[in-house]
C-alpha cells in the first residue's frame, strides 16, 4: 500500500459530457462511491485548477471519433443539439475545454486512477473507447490503474441505454470496495 494515500482516500470525479450522458454516469459512480469514502464529481471545464488534490482520479469522457473528444468533434456535437430533430440538448457542463485538452495541462499527482467513457452499443472494435485512451495516457504517465477501463453504452439516438446508471452506480460501490484496503479495513 502506498503511505501516500490519504485515510480515507480523497477521490475526485472528473467528467467531460455534451449531452449530459457521461455526467449522469459520474455521478451515478459518485453515488456508489460515496457509501464507503468522500467523493467529489466535477465538469472538466472547472478544473482549473484541481480543487480537492485527491489521492484517486476517476476519469470519464464520451467517445469521439472512436476516442477523446477534440475542439472540432465537439463542435459537431453542438451541431448535433442544434437540429431539432436529434432531441439532443448541450448539457451545461459542455463549454470550455475537453478532457484531451485537461489531460495535457493538469499535472495529475494522485497515486490511482480508473477511466470509464460513453460510447455507442457496439462492439468496442467498431467504436473506440474514450476510456481506452485516458487509460493508456495515465499508465504512460506512471499512475497505477485502481480498476479495467469501463464503458457505459448509449442507443443510436444517443440516450443512455436501460440499466446503465445502475450499473455506473454498481461500479462506483466496486470501486469503492477495491479502495478497502486503503481505508483501513481488511478485504472481505
Ligand atoms: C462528433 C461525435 C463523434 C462520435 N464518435 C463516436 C465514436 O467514434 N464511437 C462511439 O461509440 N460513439 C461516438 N459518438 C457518440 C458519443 O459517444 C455519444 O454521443 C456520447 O456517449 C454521449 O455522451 P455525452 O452525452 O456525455 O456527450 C460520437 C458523438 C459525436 C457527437
Amino acid at each position: 500500500m502506498n503511505g501516500r494515500i490519504h485515510h480515507p482516500p480523497r477521490v475526485s470525479i472528473v467528467y467531460e459530457s455534451m449531452f449530459g450522458n457521461t455526467r449522469r454516469i459520474a455521478e451515478a459512480i459518485g453515488e456508489g462511491l460515496r457509501e464507503t469514502v468522500p467523493v467529489e464529481v466535477a465538469a472538466v471545464h472547472r478544473l482549473e485548477p484541481w480543487p480537492l488534490e485527491p489521492d484517486i482520479a476517476i476519469v470519464g469522457a464520451p467517445t469521439h471519433v472512436h476516442g477523446l473528444s477534440r475542439p472540432s468533434t465537439r463542435s459537431e456535437a453542438a451541431r448535433w443539439a442544434e437540429d431539432a430533430e436529434r432531441g439532443l440538448e448541450l448539457d451545461t457542463s459542455a463549454r470550455g475545454i475537453g478532457m484531451r485538452e485537461w489531460l495535457d495541462d493538469a499535472r495529475l499527482e494522485v497515486e490511482l486512477f480508473a477511466a470509464f467513457d460513453t460510447r455507442a452499443d457496439m462492439p468496442e472494435i467498431f467504436t473506440g473507447s474514450a476510456a481506452a485512451s485516458i487509460d493508456r495516457r495515465l499508465r504512460s504517465e506512471g499512475i497505477a490503474r485502481l480498476a479495467d477501463p469501463h464503458s457505459f453504452l448509449v442507443d443510436r439516438e444517443n440516450r443512455l441505454e436501460e440499466g446503465e446508471v445502475e450499473r455506473a452506480r454498481a461500479w462506483g460501490r466496486e470501486l469503492g470496495a477495491a479502495l478497502a484496503p486503503y481505508r483501513g479495513e481488511s478485504e472481505v
